[in-house]
């Protein structure tokens, strides 16, 4: 019997499919993603296809690891040259090779939303605009959707017309794309954005990756934008040697699922398929094999109540199951406490292992509250997306000075660190390089080097020119052959004084900033370890690129938090789904919007996501009483709940002894207005967790030593935990190094490994 077999004749069918476009619309747990991976596989196993021909584009990078893996399961060596990523990652490596077409170099810097806004602020600044009319993040979004919708600077304002505001926006888009491209920049969305440009504008580049690629893979379809809809049909658009168009292009995905609309995901590349890819076959999968019956139906139910979709009929042949359970608490506190505690007691009986429960929520910010309760419980688990470690000052210092080794145009980071640490530049003579520069059409970094021929400089020149001397002098040690690349973090250090200065600061703080630069080393030093050929560029492009799902490890034994958004194409034996009320989920924001229905709808579709990510039982819970922005909130449970059938929910009581009865009033399903109101404080209490402090034991959230063991750190060898604390995002554990002295590090990033 091969693999193919365990397929169900549709599955089959879409696996075996041979040549031009094949859509395979189905709903949640059908499978999609595994004929995906099946396909990929069949097509090098029996069809003889070249790996090194297959473009599959996956939603994270952790799904693409993923999908990698399975594929090299099946078919064994070969599966390492099949190209799997996501858009993002599938467009830098397009760009590195021939964004010189569009005039850029090679070496671009990838800038993040912190650098986006900074050069906002410069734009906003040189165009007068008043952001506290129109503030930077409105341009920015503007922007963003513009490219999302392949809108140039150009065709935005031919759009505007005479409207003022519309102008200035346009005014904005253009300055800011002008500096972008004199950085040497990329914005996150001029990815895919550049990318086809480059296609549209360069027909050789066009050609060669239509030629590598002769069978593309698309996940989660229903997510795409307009401009990732652009790109692959170009790509797909190839003509083969017999001179036809094959289109060989397979993408899967749920219309129910599409959950992206406000990053600019467009539901017609999905209902338009079959237009834009002429002859294109449709295979539905209606088996879902993920979930209970139970857990089936609820979903089923709650998507039905959507209008604009298409019909789909989602069966399951796996047991029944438990009913759904609801549960009203009274505070957003119970519901943390009361189910950590649930879930303590699954797995203290051993009917579970930690890292099969997820908890999910509408917003990043309600993981707080049960992290506060995980912690106080030693459970261990791990939060997705709460902590950005690379949002630091020290990290974004230090990240700034790699980038301008790499890129010299980039404005953002040369500006950062021009006098970091300080240098005795100061604004004004910032201002006049500044200036400079613009005057001459050059860069800031070589404004610089010219500090000298720079009117009214004549005296901080001085300043300036070691300053450049040092950027020099790192500049040409990476481009020797000899050089070992994991020093470089250490040269800036030690070359700058940005260590000394922080040694001679001598606080608390500063010593968490010298430990959170050397985590980047040690992120440095792993990814010069697996990286092919590592270079400069390309560790910041793998920093750049990492999304918060990406380190989720299913092989440690945690609990996972994670919002719905992150939990899409993932699966967990229990799920737990959190704050399920009006206001909450649907937000508010949903609710009082000015298109409520369509918005609805868009939260529906979440719910739908959440309530499919389930294997085998599926808890749901509200608040009465939520803190939310300072204040306590009463709110009403979901309309989501009262779209479940009564006989497929065990509604239940928050201590479990009696069936709690709801008053009709619990579920009024009002619609378009909150049903929140405010509730002063006095009128109600809610249970506070005292802070947590300090903690031993060998079982703290995502860590396996406790206090009293030896660990090891790669730089600063064997030591002895003294310490561990619980802070806001991360555990801090002191470590008393016998050669070092003692530390304070951050868990997550110290990479601390338990000597035995
Ligand atoms: N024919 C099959 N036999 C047994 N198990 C299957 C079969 N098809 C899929 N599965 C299993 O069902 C689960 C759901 O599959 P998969 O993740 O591919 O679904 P999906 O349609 O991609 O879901 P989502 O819409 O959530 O992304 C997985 O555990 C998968 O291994
Ligand atoms: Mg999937």
């Amino acid at each position: 019997m091969s693999i193919y077999d365990t397929l169900n004749p549709e599955q089959k069918k879409a696996v075996l499919h041979d040549k031009g476009p094949l859509l395979i619309l189905a709903g949640a747990g059908s499978g999609k993603t595994r004929v995906l991976t099946y396909r990929i596989a069949y097509l090098i196993e029996h069809r003889n296809v070249n790996p090194w021909n297959i473009l599959a584009i996956t939603f994270t990078n952790k799904a693409a690891n993923e999908m990698r893996e399975r594929v090299d399961k099946i078919v064994g060596a070969g599966a390492e040259n099949i190209w799997v990523s996501t858009f993002h990652s599938t467009c830098v490596r397009i760009l590195r090779r021939f964004i010189d077409r569009l005039g850029y170099d090679r070496n671009f810097t990838i800038y993040d939303t912190d650098d986006q806004k900074t050069l906002m602020r410069d734009v906003c600044k040189y165009l007068d605009i008043d952001t506290k009319r129109i503030p930077e993040k409105s341009i920015l979004n503007a922007i963003s959707k513009a490219k999302d919708e392949l809108i140039s600077p150009e065709e935005f304002e031919k759009r505007a017309g005479h409207d003022y505001t519309q102008r200035k926006y346009a005014a904005a888009y253009m300055e800011y794309q002008r500096r972008l491209k004199a950085s040497n920049a990329l914005d996150f969305d001029d990815l895919i954005f550049k990318t086809v440009e480059l296609f549209m504008n360069d027909k050789e580049a066009l050609t060669y990756y239509q030629n590598r690629f002769r069978y593309i893979m698309v996940d989660e379809y229903q997510d795409t934008n307009t401009a990732q809809f652009k790109l692959i049909h170009l790509l797909a658009s190839g003509i083969n040697e017999y001179g036809e168009r094959e289109y060989n292009i397979c993408v899967v995905g749920d219309d129910d699922q599409s959950i992206y609309k406000f990053r600019g995901a467009n539901i017609y590349n999905i209902l338009n398929f079959e237009q834009a890819f002429p002859n294109a076959k449709v295979i539905k999968l209606e088996q879902n094999y993920r979930s209970t019956k139970n857990i089936l139906n609820a979903a089923n139910e709650v998507i039905a109540n959507n209008k604009g979709r298409k019909q789909k009929t989602l069966w399951t042949d796996n047991e029944e199951g438990e009913p759904v359970s609801f549960t009203l608490f009274e505070s957003d506190f119970e519901e943390a406490d009361r189910i950590t505690s649930e879930i303590k007691r699954v797995v203290e009986s051993k009917q579970a292992s930690y890292n099969d429960f997820a908890i999910l929520y509408r917003t990043n910010a309600q993981s707080r509250i049960f992290e506060e309760k995980l912690v106080l419980k030693n459970i261990p688990y791990k939060i997705i997306g709460a902590l950005n470690f690379y949002a630091r000052k020290e990290i974004k210092d230090i990240l700034a000075y790699l980038k301008t080794i790499v890129n010299g145009k980039d404005d953002i980071s040369v500006k950062r660190i021009i006098n970091v640490p300080r240098r005795g530049i100061g604004l004004a003579t910032i201002d006049k390089v500044n200036d400079y520069a613009v005057l001459n059409d050059i860069s800031f970094y070589e404004a610089l080097v010219r500090a000298r021929q720079i009117p009214g400089l004549e005296r901080t020149a001085s300043k300036i020119e070691p300053f450049v001397s040092l950027i020099e002098g790192l500049r040409s040690s990476i481009n020797s052959d000899s050089y070992d690349l994991t020093g470089i973090i250490d040269d800036i250090l030690n070359a700058t004084g940005y260590l000394k200065e922080l040694e001679e600061e001598g606080t608390q703080e500063a010593e968490e900033r010298i430990d959170n630069i050397y985590e980047l080393k040690n992120k440095l030093v792993s990814y010069v370890e697996t990286a092919e050929i590592p270079t400069l560029n390309g560790f910041l492009e793998e920093v750049s690129l990492v999304s918060d799902i990406d380190s989720m490890d299913e092989s440690k034994d945690n609990i996972v938090l994670m919002t719905l958004h992150s939990a899409k194409g993932l699966e967990f034996p229990y799920v737990y789904i959190c704050g399920m009320e009006e206001g909450t989920f649907p937000g508010y924001m949903a609710i009082n919007a000015e298109n409520p229905e369509e918005e609805i709808e868009e939260e529906r579709r979440l719910c739908y996501v959440g309530i499919t990510r389930a294997q085998k039982r599926l808890s749901l819970s509200a608040a009465k009483f939520r803190m939310f922005r300072g204040e306590m909130h009463y709110n009403k449970p979901s309309r989501f709940i009262h779209e479940i059938p009564r006989h497929l929910l065990k509604i239940t009581s928050p201590d479990k002894k009696t069936v709690y009865k709801f008053a009709d009033d619990d579920f009024s399903k009002e619609s378009g207005q909150t049903s929140a109101y405010h509730l002063s404080q006095t009128h109600y209490k809610p249970f506070v967790t005292p802070e947590p402090k300090n903690f031993g034991g060998s079982n703290l959230g995502t860590i396996d030593y406790g206090i009293g063991d030896t660990v090891k750190h790669v730089k600063f060898g064997t030591g002895i935990v003294t310490n561990i604390v619980a802070g806001g995002k991360d555990y801090e554990v002191t470590v008393d190094f016998p050669r070092f002295g003692v530390k304070k590090l951050m868990a997550s990033f110290a990479n601390l490994t338990k000597v035995d």
